[in-house]
């Protein structure tokens, strides 16, 4: 680092330190009033020393944290910092509960006009950048008239965003996001787990990982052009690939698009069609294998668990309505046939998909309602939200407004019901290339063909791949810039 701008960061850390030195010691005016007297008072009963350290000691201990924070901002922020903000948050809604539930329109007459009641704020917690509210509904409210105030309360508390989930009846609570931590794209570190149920995708709004369950659903995502459906595959596929590479699980995957997105790291999946009479083979042979698994599975067990030679199957399609509504109308008709079989036959015999498209209407995805979780990345409409997550999720889990400039951020629902706010990390192609150079495809094979113990994973170099036409190799994309316009 060059003399000049060290010299630059010094002096910009130490006026911060000089601000937060005046700012919390002015914050603290009440306790320094106190001690002022208490000053005082000791100065007039003749102990000077303990007056001047009664007086210095909150001025004393702003400057002890501004410069443990100019220096260690890390440690401030984990041990210090962090925590008194969340106090901060409860104090706050303690104290303005009341103000706050009454001027969002939560007051509610008695019989009589004069008494009034106000929902009861049974507890309030923090948990990372989340400060949530648990409140009990006045009599005469409804959990509705509660969640639909969330807007409001969460801007009275300067809330980043709201989330709320009913937990008891007549009891909600609100989760209100302070601090945004979506806002930086983050990227993956190169996996190396076996992953066979559920991969991390992202993070959450709280700063907690992602974790996308794949065992025994299929998966839709929706999203308008450029939203970050490329983020979602290539977290799935990427993560799977080491598990991939070692027989646990193979990769399907079907791209219609020419290929495009699927040829970067083409080297992890088993079988690629990138064609509409390929893509008809695919599927054909992946309910050849639901119906193989019928049969193996028929009276032995109910429940399928991958091991090498004997893999979970999951296929990832991209842009799924190239199959099922804008290709020729024998390959609609087929194609819709097989995946509406593979989706309600193959989810318990480890067979799953994960489908990404941009228009989820019932005239493009006509098995909408088959696919068992959705992930809303930026759509087009409240009434497109609506269509995805389901009626009632409109205000709750707005993806209709999430910003051009959050490719990737989406909302999810959660099997219990519960809205949760997500962003896939950033897959580079130099990245999805150096993990499908690493964990290639296994070949297809079972492993007492090669002589392995059972249990032992299979790891081999060699990937027998593209049953189907490969697509060419693609130059790296460049980042698009979030506002372009979008393609239709
Ligand atoms: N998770 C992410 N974090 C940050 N930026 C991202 C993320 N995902 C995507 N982007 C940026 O947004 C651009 C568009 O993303 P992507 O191609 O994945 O969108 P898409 O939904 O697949 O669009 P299309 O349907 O047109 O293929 C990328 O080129 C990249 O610059």
């Amino acid at each position: 680092m060059s003399a000049v701008r060290l010299f630059g960061l010094v002096l910009r850390r130490l006026a911060v330190a000089s601000w937060n030195v005046i700012l919390w010691t002015a914050r603290a005016w009440r306790a320094v009033l106190v001690c002022l007297v208490i000053g005082n008072v000791l100065f007039i009963a003749d102990l000077e020393a303990a007056g001047v350290i009664a007086i210095a000691v909150i001025p004393a201990s702003s400057v002890v944290r501004a410069v443990w924070d100019a220096v260690s901002p890390l440690t401030y922020e984990a041990m210090l910092g962090a925590p008194l903000r969340r106090r901060g948050w409860r104090h706050r809604v303690r104290k303005e509960w009341k103000d706050v539930a009454r001027r969002c329109g939560l007051i509610w007459p008695w019989a009589d006009d004069r008494r009034r009641s106000l929902p009861r704020l049974l507890r309030v917690s923090t948990s990372g950048n989340t400060l949530t509210l648990r409140v009990r509904a006045a009599v005469g409210q409804t959990v509705d008239d509660l969640t639909g105030t969330i807007e409001a309360i969460a801007t009275a508390f300067e809330a980043e965003s709201a989330e709320s989930r009913r937990v008891a009846p007549g009891v909600v609570e609100l989760d209100l996001t302070m601090c945004e931590l979506l806002h930086e794209p983050t990227t993956p570190r190169m996996p190396y787990e076996l992953e066979t149920e559920a991969v991390t995708v992202g993070r959450r709004a709280d700063g907690s990982a992602w974790r996308l369950q794949l065992a025994g659903r299929h998966t839709l995502v929706v999203g308008r052009s450029g939203a970050g459906k490329g983020s979602v595959f290539w977290g799935v596929a990427g993560n799977l690939a080491p598990s991939a590479n070692a027989g646990l699980v193979r990769l399907w995957g079907i791209d219609l698009k020419g290929g495009v997105e699927l040829s970067v790291g083409e080297a992890m999946f088993s079988s690629v069609a990138i064609d509409e009479q390929a893509a008809l083979g695919l599927l054909n042979d992946l309910h050849r294998v639901i119906v193989e698994r019928q049969a193996a599975m028929r009276g032995r067990s109910r429940e399928f668990t991958p091991s090498p030679g004997d893999p979970a199957h999951v296929l990832l399609i991209d842009e799924l309505a190239v199959l099922t509504g804008y290709a020729s109308r024998d390959v609609v008709n087929q194609g819709t046939a097989l995946l509406k079989r593979i989706l309600t036959q193959g989810r318990a015999l480890g067979v799953m998909v994960v489908a990404f498209v941009q228009d989820p209407r019932k005239e493009t995805v006509g098995m909408r309602e088959l696919f068992t979780q959705t992930i809303a990345l930026r759509v087009a409409s409240a009434s497109e939200t609506r269509m995805v997550l389901g009626d009632g999720y409109g205000d709750l889990a707005p993806a209709h407004r999430i910003d051009r400039t959050m490719p990737g951020a989406g909302y999810v629902v959660r099997n219990d019901g519960v809205v949760e706010r997500v962003r896939a990390d950033f897959w580079s192609d130099e990245l999805i290339r150096s993990v499908a150079d690493r964990y290639p495809a296994a070949r297809e094979a079972r492993f007492a063909d090669h002589g392995a113990a059972p249990g032992e994973l299979l790891r081999l170099p060699v990937p027998e791949l593209t049953v189907f036409p490969a697509a060419g190799r693609r130059d790296p994309r460049t980042p698009r810039d979030p506002e372009d316009p979008e393609a239709a």
